[in-house]
C-alpha cells in the first residue's frame, strides 16, 4: 500500500489547486426535499480531507448585504465563520453536502493557507463506499431537522 498523505497537506494541494477529488465523490439527486448530496465513491480513513467548502470569502458587511439580497435558498449556502459565501453554482463539490447533526462523518474545519482561512471537511470516522458525506451545519434550528418526511411517517 502507498504511505498515506497527511490529511493536512492533502487539504493544502486541493485548495491551492482548487479541485475536488472526482475520483472519490459524486453528486447524486437524492430527493425533492433534500434535493442533491455528495457521496463516497470510494473509502475515506477516519481524519482524511475529503473536501473544501469553497466560495468567496467575504467581510461582514457584504456578508449583510449579500443575506438582504438573497433569496433564503441561497443565503443558507453562506458559511458564517467570517464567511464563505459558496451560493454560486460553481461546480465544486464541498456546496452540495447536506447537513447530518445526529451521525455528521465528517467535520468542517478552518485551515488557513497563504494567509487566507479556508473551511476544509474532515471524516470523523472510515466512511465507506456508498455514504452520503455530511456533517453537522451547527446549533440553527433549521427547518428540515424538525420537518417530518413521507418515510419518517410512514415508519411511525
Ligand atoms: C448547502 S446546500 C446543500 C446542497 C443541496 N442539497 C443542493 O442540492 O444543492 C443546503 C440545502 O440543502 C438542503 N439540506 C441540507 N441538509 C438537509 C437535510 N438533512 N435534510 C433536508 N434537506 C437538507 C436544504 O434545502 C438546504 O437549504
Amino acid at each position: 500500500m502507498p504511505p498515506r498523505i497527511s490529511p493536512l497537506k492533502d487539504a493544502m494541494h486541493h485548495v491551492v489547486s482548487k479541485t475536488d477529488k472526482t475520483f472519490k465523490l459524486d453528486v447524486k439527486y437524492i430527493n425533492a426535499v433534500k434535493g442533491r448530496g455528495l457521496f463516497a465513491k470510494g473509502t475515506f480513513c477516519k481524519g482524511d480531507f475529503v473536501v473544501e467548502y469553497r466560495g468567496d470569502l467575504i467581510k461582514d458587511a457584504e456578508l449583510q448585504r449579500r443575506r438582504k439580497r438573497y433569496h433564503a435558498s441561497c443565503a443558507v449556502y453562506m458559511f458564517d465563520f467570517k464567511c464563505i459565501d459558496a451560493s454560486r453554482e460553481d461546480g465544486s463539490f464541498g456546496r452540495i453536502v447536506n447537513d447530518d447533526h445526529k451521525h455528521p462523518n465528517c467535520k468542517m474545519k478552518k485551515i488557513d493557507i497563504n494567509g487566507k482561512p479556508h473551511l476544509c471537511l474532515f471524516a470523523l470516522d472510515d466512511i465507506k463506499e456508498g455514504e452520503e458525506i455530511a456533517y453537522d451545519y451547527g446549533g440553527e434550528d433549521y427547518p428540515w431537522r424538525t420537518q417530518m418526511t413521507s418515510v419518517d411517517v410512514n415508519s411511525v
